[in-house]
């Protein structure tokens, strides 16, 4: 099966070329190749294990972590192959940020929460450090909420206030790219609707990947949409055309809910 993929038109921040993903013998990325485009969003949506997750766990090399899963293929941010070991794993994370599902701040307070990051990367005096934590918790509209209680503990917050906290976390340390996987899947509608004009607000700045089970949050926050089914990258393009005119009879099925 052939992708149906257009190449963004905006700049690429990473290319990802013939990568193929295994856990172990099992295959769970196929030949994927696509763009992400600069400072823009691109959402990856798909059924339930179709391979979203896996994907954005390649891109920060997660995968790492353990043994029985390798990665084949290319993928560059700034020429460089991310992939190749000669690239420091920690420097990947500083310039390809991840955000997970469930909201997940350290046991410390909400400013050592952002300056922990930070303090693995620079060396900052005490008061640009604290600059740095007001800056990412300002654009992550967090800072009107918190600066009140800095010292109280991260696990004090609520639900949709914690997820803002880890992406503050992620922001703070100034990435390229950030991955958010199913960022508001755990959090209420009106949470749900803060981290999603977030995402729109980060993209002046970072690039954003995001996966996502809700289409309507897709087509709300995506400049780029990439279909997936069973590992492969069925159909790629601008989100409006993706859920106006999808070319694949595939995407259509699943858009429309008539997939299964
Ligand atoms: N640790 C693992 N070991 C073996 N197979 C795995 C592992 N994690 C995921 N898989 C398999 O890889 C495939 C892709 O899974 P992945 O979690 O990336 O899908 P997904 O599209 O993100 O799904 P969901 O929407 O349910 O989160 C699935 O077939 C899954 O069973």
């Amino acid at each position: 099966m052939s992708a149906v993929a257009e190449t963004p038109q905006a700049p690429a921040c990473m290319t990802v070329k013939n990568l193929d993903f295994y856990y172990g013998k099992f295959k769970a990325i196929k030949n994927v190749n696509m763009e992400i485009a600069k400072n823009k969003v691109t959402a990856f949506i798909g059924p339930s294990g179709c391979g979203k997750s896996t994907l954005l766990r390649i891109f920060n090399r997660m995968f790492e972590l353990y043994p029985e899963q390798r990665a084949e293929g290319e993928i560059l941010l700034d020429g460089q192959n991310i992939l190749t070991s000669k690239e420091d794993v920690a420097l990947v994370r500083a310039k390809i940020g991840m955000v997970f599902q469930k909201p997940t701040p350290f046991p410390m307070s909400i400013y050592d929460n952002i300056a922990f990051g930070i303090k693995l990367y620079e060396k900052l005096p005490k008061s640009e450090l604290d600059d740095r934590v007001e800056w990412a918790l300002t654009k992550t509209a967090l800072w009107g909420e918190v600066k009140d209680k800095l010292q109280q503990s991260g696990m004090s917050l609520s639900g949709g206030q914690q997820q803002r906290l880890c992406i503050a976390r992620g922001v703070a340390i100034k990435p390229e790219v950030l991955l958010l996987d199913e960022p508001t899947s755990a959090l209420d509608p009106i949470s749900t609707a803060k981290v999603e004009e977030l995402v729109i607000e980060l993209k002046r700045d970072y690039t954003v990947a995001i996966v996502t089970h809700n289409m309507q949050q897709a087509a709300r926050v995506s400049d780029y949409t990439a279909y997936m089914y069973l590992g492969e990258l069925i159909e790629f393009g601008e989100t409006n055309q993706i859920f106006l005119k999808p070319k694949k009879q595939e995407t259509e099925d699943y858009i429309t809910g008539r997939f299964g």
